[in-house]
């Protein structure tokens, strides 16, 4: 058996694009004679995702990623290239996809059972648990034409994750679910992961990318950018929903980067993402403990000081410094800015220097971190990147002598046990 659950190898689709409608028609009745343009929604994509893996795919609107969904679920043709699915596969593709509109939702339940391949005694005997994940009550007799988009989605998920799929393939439908909703799939979802089911993932949620998915790619006008860790991968999404001219990274970001950090390690070098305008640059960062210490090493809960120089090259008119903490998988653990801080910082003019001081208490639990800093340009609410330094920075926390306390914040709680017969306090502080 095959420990590849999808593989692409040299996919593109193109569509055919008519100015008019009547373009379409024309052809028809006069062959011979093309009145539509080309489209090339995807180019030469190829990849393989492992059985177990859940991968995710990033990509700004018309990317390309549900015509890339619907080719691996089998619902449109590639224009060329080769897809092998290895596995049963259910989609939750677009909402408007997938059932009949005219059918009660009992009847599509049944329909859409017997499209993946299930027996009418396998679907009897999963009806229950798909009704009662859908929890749309009276609903399920009614056509589905008259369901809300919420019912809609509640509906095809509970089909999609109860007909034992190989392969799960979900299109941004979490999306519409209110949030109790949400959080029940993703329960399932880690249900679904550690059961070994392949799950491939479209959101625009970064967060949620990063929590659930072991690899990611990022679809940028039909073509691969790059495929890696979910973290990087966001990193360079966020990078092209800035506008074009705020994208040039630094010159040489690594050597730019040795020269100003040439006191950090060869981990911290590798690891950041760097893009900017260039019109200033974060010259110099460093990391302190409360004793004014220089390291990267904290103790749970300790205060910690992030100094930053910044030097400004051309004139900015409302100039926001930011920081954000990130955990191991790149999840968002703490956002702040100057201007969440309701800090306002005057216009800056060329060739200024500027001192930037981050000062708070490390109330994380131990584990490997990232700091990002960003210099940007608020202009009519647009935020224009001027400096930006993802995970510029890898921190390590770890726990305190007297605390081996787990999970993601560290609340430092204080525990008191009273045992009423002997009066005897035990505090731990
Ligand atoms: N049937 C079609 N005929 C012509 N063009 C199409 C067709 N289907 C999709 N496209 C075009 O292909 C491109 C990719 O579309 P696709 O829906 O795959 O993007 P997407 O990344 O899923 O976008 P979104 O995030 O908005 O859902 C878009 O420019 C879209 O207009």
């Amino acid at each position: 058996m095959s420990e590849i659950a999808i593989s692409l190898k040299n996919i593109s689709k193109c569509f055919k694009r008519y100015h008019h409608p009547i373009d379409r028609l024309k052809e028809i009745l006069l062959p011979g004679k093309s009145r539509a343009d080309q489209f090339w929604a995807l180019r030469d994509i190829n990849l393989e995702i492992p059985k177990g893996q859940t991968f995710g795919i990033v990509g700004s609107n018309g990317s390309g990623k549900s015509t890339l969904l619907q080719i691996i679920a089998g619902t449109l043709t590639p224009t060329s290239g080769e897809v092998v699915v290895n596995g049963r596969i259910s989609a939750l593709l677009e909402l408007g996809s997938g059932f009949n509109p005219e059918f009660t939702g009992r009847q599509n339940v049944f329909f859409n059972g017997r499209l993946l391949g299930l027996s009418q005694k396998e679907i009897e005997d999963k009806f229950d648990p798909i009704t009662s994940f859908a929890d749309i009550g009276d609903f399920i007799d009614q056509p589905v034409k008259t369901y809300s988009s919420g019912m809609y989605v509640r509906l095809a998920f509970a089909v999609a994750i109860n007909v034992d799929p190989d392969i799960l393939i979900v299109d941004e439908a979490l999306s519409v679910g209110d949030a109790k909703f949400q959080l029940k799939c993703f329960l399932k979802l880690k249900k679904l992961q550690e059961k070994g089911v392949t799950v491939l993932f479209v959101s625009h949620d970064s967060n949620s990318i990063k929590r659930y998915c072991q690899k990611a790619m990022l679809l940028n006008q039909g073509q691969k950018i790059i495929e890696t860790l979910p973290n990087v991968v966001i990193n360079h999404y966020t990078r092209l929903l800035f506008p074009e001219d705020e994208k040039n990274t630094v010159p040489n970001p690594k050597q730019e980067l040795a020269s100003s950090l040439s006191n950090l390690s060869e981990q911290r070098r590798t690891l950041e993402y760097r893009y900017g305008s260039h019109r200033g640059e974060i010259k110099d960062i460093r990391i302190e403990n409360h004793e004014g210490r220089e390291t990267l090493c904290f103790t749970s809960c300790e205060r910690m000081i992030a100094r930053l120089k910044v030097l400004v090259k051309d004139g900015v008119v409302n100039p926001l410094f930011a920081m954000t903490l990130k955990d191991s998988k790149g999840e968002d653990i703490y956002v702040t800015n100057t201007y969440f801080k309701n800090i306002d910082i005057p216009p800056l003019t060329a060739e200024t220097l500027v001192e930037i001081t981050f000062e708070q208490y490390l109330m994380v639990c131990p584990g490997n971190y990232f700091l990002s800093f960003g210099f940007v340009s608020l202009e009519e609410g647009t935020v224009f990147p001027i400096d930006r330094r993802y995970d510029v920075i890898n921190l390590k926390v770890i726990p305190s002598t007297n605390d081996l306390s787990q999970g993601l914040v560290n609340l430092n709680s204080k525990i008191t046990v009273k045992i009423e017969e002997s009066t005897c306090v035990v505090v731990n502080s």
